[in-house]
């Protein structure tokens, strides 16, 4: 649904996908090019939020909303959990609740709670520390009671947005994989830059062209990789500039980011068609799993396939792109 390419690549694909799928609901690799930032405050956008296609909603409660409209986009989430829509468009709806610093998150986990229903995730901005991780799972048991979070399908997305943050990322994802595999707490499968925070906190000034952050940026990609978890890049936040959109999209992907928070829906399309693969990539992809696994069986780690050497690492490489093609078809 969300993709373009050629009939013979999909085919082939799903073809060479088969039997490669994940094994249970919680291992599931959930898309998520564009994260799409929607207020909750705003009942005409929330109306509009199950037919948007983007992967992944984000339905705002954080920086998105006043002070003064957190009571009743609390209510309009609770209402929106309790109708769940029959269908999204969406791989993922979850919840941007309030941080820990901010001293709101009780209250909105409190409010959210009322509800049955869980939503896809729950995405917790501006983790700064261990201790606020340990918070918020104090803060959901309370709230939800100790079973309704418990080996849930329910994700956790967390937010980096300072400098100690961005130095302590080792600290806080082994952390929050340690949460869930000791308490079965939420799993967190993907972490997002929060570059407006991080600048303010460090004193940056931001710019369009980003140098500001591209030391935070790698940095970002590298802790979230050796943690098994997909790198959400900065918003683009002059969402008029397309160009200026796309070039940091594809700078992001090289860099190894999976995705990239929007605040627009028209920067749905030039974010998503930027980190789908391109139907070449599929091919190199396809193609050298195959040759790979006739090398193996032939006893060779090492081989030449369309005159670059390629070993483990490059399938690895191979690997993401079939998963992400995979799942991005519904
Ligand atoms: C920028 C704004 C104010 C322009 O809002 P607008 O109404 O002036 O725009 P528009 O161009 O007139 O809108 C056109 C149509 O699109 C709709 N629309 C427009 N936007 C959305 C949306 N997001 N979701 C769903 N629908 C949307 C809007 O309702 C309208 O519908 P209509 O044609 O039927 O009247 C608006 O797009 C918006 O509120 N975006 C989200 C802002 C937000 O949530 N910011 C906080 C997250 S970013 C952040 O916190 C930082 C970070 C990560 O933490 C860190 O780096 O530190
Ligand atoms: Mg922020």
């Amino acid at each position: 649904m969300f993709i373009r390419l050629g009939k013979r690549s999909i085919q082939q694909f799903r073809h060479f996908c088969s039997g490669t799928g994940a094994s249970s609901s919680n291992d599931k690799y959930v898309p998520r090019r564009a994260l799409l930032y929607v207020p909750a405050s705003n009942p005409k956008m929330l109306d509009k939020a199950p037919k948007l296609q983007v992967d992944c909603l984000v339905l705002e409660l954080e920086d998105g909303v006043a002070l003064t409209a957190k009571a009743e986009a609390r209510q309009n989430i609770r209402k929106y959990l309790d109708n769940w829509p029959q269908q999204h468009a969406c791989h993922e709806v979850g919840v941007r609740v309030n941080s820990v610093s901010s001293g709101l998150l009780a209250d909105d986990v409190t409010e959210l709670a009322k509800s049955s229903k869980l939503p896809d995730a729950f995405m917790v901005p501006k983790i700064d520390s261990v201790d606020d991780l340990n918070t918020v799972w104090k803060t959901f048991r309370s709230a939800y009671g100790d079973q309704r979070i418990r080996n849930t399908p329910t994700r956790m997305v967390i937010w980096i947005e300072s400098a100690r943050a961005l130095l302590d990322m080792p600290q806080i994802l082994k952390a929050a994989s340690t949460l869930h595999k000791s308490a079965q707490f939420f799993r967190t499968d993907a972490v997002v830059f929060g570059s407006d925070d991080y600048c303010a906190d460090i004193g940056a000034t931001r710019s369009n062209d980003a140098t500001e952050i591209m030391y935070a940026r790698q940095h970002f990609v590298a802790c979230c990789k050796a943690y098994g978890m997909q790198a959400i890049d900065a918003v683009y936040i002059d969402y008029k500039d397309v160009e200026g959109l796309k070039k940091q999209c594809e700078q992001g992907k090289s860099w190894g980011f999976n995705g990239k928070q929007v605040i627009h829906p028209t920067q749905i399309g030039t974010v998503q068609d930027c980190f789908l693969p391109s139907a070449e990539r599929i091919d190199w992809a396809t193609e050298l799993i195959k040759e790979f696994e006739q090398h193996q069986r032939g006893g060779k780690g090492a081989f030449t396939f369309r005159g670059h050497m390629i070993d483990r690492p490059l399938l690895l490489q191979a690997k993401n792109v079939v998963e992400l093609v995979r799942n991005v078809k519904k």
